[in-house]
């Protein structure tokens, strides 16, 4: 199905039911506005990119998704996210609920230094959670491929793991928590090759069943994992917008930007 393209910019429409629907949204720390205006749809389990230059705002543009900057002082949110008719800022919405629905992914693997178990049952314990806390434990390390090497060593400190098995515990601590939405800001940064690899091999399978969206420096994992991808680019006066929005294999092998050719082609960024 084709796409609808605004005049100005190339930002298409996703087919099929959003998992979230930005409108004109736009961040400042303090005084300085870091994004503006940005209005995007995000398509239901798929994996979204985030592509640009460093300091372009992508980071700022995934923690407006789930109101991480609720918790930054100084920060300041305008626009709108919508999922499901539920708009994720209004005053009677409830952020906890938000993040519940919308977990997050850390460039650095941030476990907490407690065992492999307890690191997958906090969320539960911490949302007073009256099932069998050890299924939901095994269900969330299988559904992050991390079971077969956990398994016995469940016990283990979680700081004991190699660094991409503790950023694969995190998507299971995410995951135990059922989020229907997944967002991660570099999350194959601090990882060597084969375990970025996983994590990607990973993301494949759990696009299944979720909706991601990740922010990447990195172009080839963009294209490798993900069905769409964003390009950002921040202007003279410094503040992101969104330039160019398509599905992944058309925007790097058709890009209708100039600007976005410049970046994929490494002319600029
Ligand atoms: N907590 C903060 N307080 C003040 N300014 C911030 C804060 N976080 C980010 N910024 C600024 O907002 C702009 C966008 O930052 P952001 O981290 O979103 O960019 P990015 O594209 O993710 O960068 P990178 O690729 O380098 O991680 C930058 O100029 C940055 O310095």
């Amino acid at each position: 199905m084709s796409a609808p393209t605004t005049e100005r910019r190339h930002i298409v429409v996703p087919p099929g039911q959003p998992a979230l629907r930005v409108e004109t949204l736009s961040v400042w720390y303090g005084t300085r506005q870091a994004i503006r205006e940005i209005s995007m749809v995000i398509p239901e389990r798929s994996i979204t990119a985030i592509i640009g230059p460093s300091g372009c705002g992508k980071s700022t543009l995934l923690r407006a998704f789930n109101r991480m900057h609720d918790t930054t002082p100084g920060a300041r949110v305008e626009g709108k996210v919508w999922r499901n008719g539920i708009d994720l800022y209004a005053p009677d919405t409830d952020p906890v609920w938000v993040r519940r629905q919308i977990g997050m992914i850390f460039q650095r693997p941030n476990p907490f230094p407690k065992s492999i178990f307890e690191n997958v049952a906090f969320g539960l314990r911490v949302n007073g959670y009256r099932g069998d806390v050890a299924a939901r434990v095994e269900q969330a390390l299988r559904a992050a491929a991390l079971w077969d090497e956990v398994k016995d060593k469940l016990d283990a400190s979680a700081l004991a793991l190699s660094g991409g098995q503790q950023q694969r515990l995190c998507i299971a601590r995410a995951l135990a928590i059922e989020p229907q939405i997944l967002l991660m800001d570099e999350p194959c940064s601090a990882l060597d090759p084969v375990a970025t690899m996983r994590i990607e091999d990973l993301m494949r399978e759990l696009a299944k069943s979720y909706t991601i969206v990740i922010v990447t420096h990195n172009m080839q994992q963009a294209s490798r994992v993900s069905d769409y991808t964003a390009f950002m680019l921040a202007g003279e006066d410094r503040i992101g917008e969104l330039i160019e929005y398509a599905p992944t294999r058309e925007m790097f092998i058709r890009p209708r930007d100039r600007r976005t050719e410049d970046y994929i082609t490494g002319r600029i960024g």
